[in-house]
Order: C-alpha cells, then sequence, then structure tokens
C-alpha cells in the first residue's frame, strides 16, 4: 500500500503539487491524468525521490520513504522503478546490458562500477526481455532500435529490478498508436500477472479509462478526480483538461484501446514480436 500524505513540491513561489492525498493498494493499475503542466510528473519524481518534497509524507507497507537517506534511499529507489518518457536507455550499450543496468542497486559497489553481472543476472535479463517479446535484440545497440522497442527494454530493465512499484511518467507520449498499445499491453500484463502496483501519468483520458481500474484527474497541483473509469463524466473530464464547452473527449485521444483488434497491421510496425498476439509476457 502506497500512503500519500498532503504532499507538496514547491519551485520559489510556484506550487506545483499542491497537498495531494492518495492511498493506492498493492496490485493497483492507477492512471494520472491532467493537462501538461497539472503536476503529475513532479508528483511521481517525489514518490522516486528523484525530486524532494516541500511538505507531506509518503509511506509504503507502512514505511516512511519520503526521509529515506544513503542506503535506505537507494533501497527505495531500487524497488520503486521508473520509466520515462524518453526511455533513458544508454543508446551505445546493447540492450542486454542496458537492461541489466536496473540490477546495479542490487549488487556490490565493485560489480556495480566495473558493470560485473553474473550469468544470473543475464538470464535475468534475457528472461525479461523474452516477456516482452524483444530478446532478439539483445546484443544490438539500444540506440538502434523503434521507440515501442526501446520502451519495452526499458519496461524490461524496470523488471530486473524486481520492483514492489512502477511508475510509469508518460511512457508512451513519444510513440505511434501501434506502438502505444504494445507498452500498455505490456504494463497492463506486468500489474495482472505479477501483482506490481503501477503508477501512469497520461495526456490522454482514453488510455486511462481502457487501461487502469482507477484514474486520478489533477489540475493545477490538485487532484481534482479520484474514481473508476466509469464514474468520470464528461463534465470532470473537461474540468480536468481545462476545457470549454465544446470539449470532446476524442480530443485527448491516442485512438488505442486494451479491448482493441489484436490483429495489428504488421506493414505498420517494425517490430517482430508485434507479429504475434501482441506482447509475449
Ligand atoms: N525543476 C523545476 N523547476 C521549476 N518549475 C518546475 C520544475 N519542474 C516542474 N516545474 C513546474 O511545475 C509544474 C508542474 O510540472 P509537471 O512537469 O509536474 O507537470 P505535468 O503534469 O507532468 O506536465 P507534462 O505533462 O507537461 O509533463 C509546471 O508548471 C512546471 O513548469
Amino acid at each position: 500500500m502506497l500512503e500519500i500524505r498532503t504532499l507538496t513540491k514547491k519551485f520559489a513561489d510556484m506550487t506545483a503539487v499542491d497537498s495531494v492525498s492518495l492511498t493506492i493498494p498493492e496490485g493497483s493499475m492507477v492512471g494520472i491524468i491532467g493537462r501538461s503542466g497539472a503536476g503529475k510528473s513532479t508528483l511521481l519524481r517525489m514518490v522516486n525521490r528523484l525530486a524532494e518534497p516541500t511538505k507531506g509524507t509518503i509511506r509504503f507497507h507502512g514505511q516512511e520513504v519520503s526521509s529515506l537517506k544513503g542506503a535506505g534511499l537507494r533501497q527505495w529507489q531500487a524497488s520503486c522503478a521508473m520509466i520515462f518518457q524518453q526511455f533513458n536507455l544508454v543508446p551505445r550499450l546493447d540492450v542486454l546490458t542496458n537492461v541489466m543496468l536496473g540490477r546495479l542497486n542490487h549488487i556490490g559497489t565493485v560489480r556495480s562500477v566495473f558493470k560485473l553481472f553474473s550469468d544470473k543476472d543475464r538470464m535475468d535479463g534475457l528472461l525479461a526481455l523474452e516477456r516482452l517479446g524483444i530478446e532478439q535484440t539483445a546484443l544490438q545497440p539500444a540506440g538502434t532500435l523503434s521507440g515501442g522497442q526501446q520502451q519495452r527494454v526499458a519496461i524490461a530493465r524496470a523488471l530486473v529490478q524486481k520492483p514492489k512499484l512502477i511508475l510509469a511518467d508518460e511512457p508512451i507520449a513519444s510513440l505511434d498508436p501501434l506502438n502505444a498499445k504494445l507498452v500498455m499491453d505490456a504494463l497492463k500484463r506486468i500489474n495482472e500477472e505479477d501483482g506490481i502496483t503501477v503508477v501512469c501519468n497520461l495526456h490522454t483520458l482514453d488510455t486511462a479509462r481502457s487501461y487502469c481500474e482507477r484514474i486520478v484527474g489533477m489540475s493545477k497541483g490538485k487532484v481534482i478526480f479520484d474514481g473508476g473509469p466509469n464514474d468520470l463524466t464528461t463534465d470532470e473530464a473537461r474540468e480536468i483538461y481545462g476545457a470549454g464547452d465544446d470539449f470532446n473527449e476524442a480530443a485527448t485521444s491516442t485512438s488505442i484501446s486494451a479491448a482493441a483488434s489484436e490483429k495489428t497491421p504488421e506493414a505498420d510496425i517494425d517490430e517482430p514480436a508485434a507479429s504475434g498476439k501482441v506482447v509475449n509476457l
């Protein structure tokens, strides 16, 4: 259980996240929506402690993580994997090494400095790539992969961290709809099969409605909606997106959905993994 209480982040006199309180049960998949600048990224970054809260607390299974330092903080960051819009891979390193970098917080300092990975680390990395249907890319430089493949490498890297929580910050914002679907399907399957809690910032309402059992709507740093996809009315969505009377959900659409046809036109995707039944997790 993740418990966020009155979490606040100020940048000078600007309040990016304003007294947010949320309780997220273990194993849930939560989508955070809102227009650009609503405070979604800052909220996730505080949970992972990439940004320091100005005020408030974050607890995970009762442990206060908002005040952790040193080894305790590193341990928290290892169990709280982050996925970014821009993948954050090392382009010149091969895919498998990128994935194994997710193990750095689990191995000793000397081994981590020299990137001395064990056979087990390698095997875990390959198995994670296989779950994501991209094991055949293991020896390619990560920078040569398509965006959708790179994001799946980033998810494999998160998996080898053996996280308790995955925080995905706009994971599909740089992807075309087909690759966006592959990535969201992968996150959903990891959530369902491994029971890992996933909190996912999304620009688009239809994606959140399709994949998340709970939607949190943010505006100007505050939570203004918290409920199931069917509870979110058009009026509430309009308020979240700060739109006028002509608000249309399609305007926030990526045209992907969890229930969408799995018959993907292969010509549209340059990835071997996509030719099967979406992602082989
Ligand atoms: N390091 C920073 N220094 C100053 N202001 C910041 C910093 N990071 C974020 N902000 C501001 O905080 C507010 C919230 O930003 P944040 O990135 O959290 O929003 P967001 O909802 O994730 O938006 P987007 O979808 O565009 O990433 C914005 O006004 C942003 O300009």
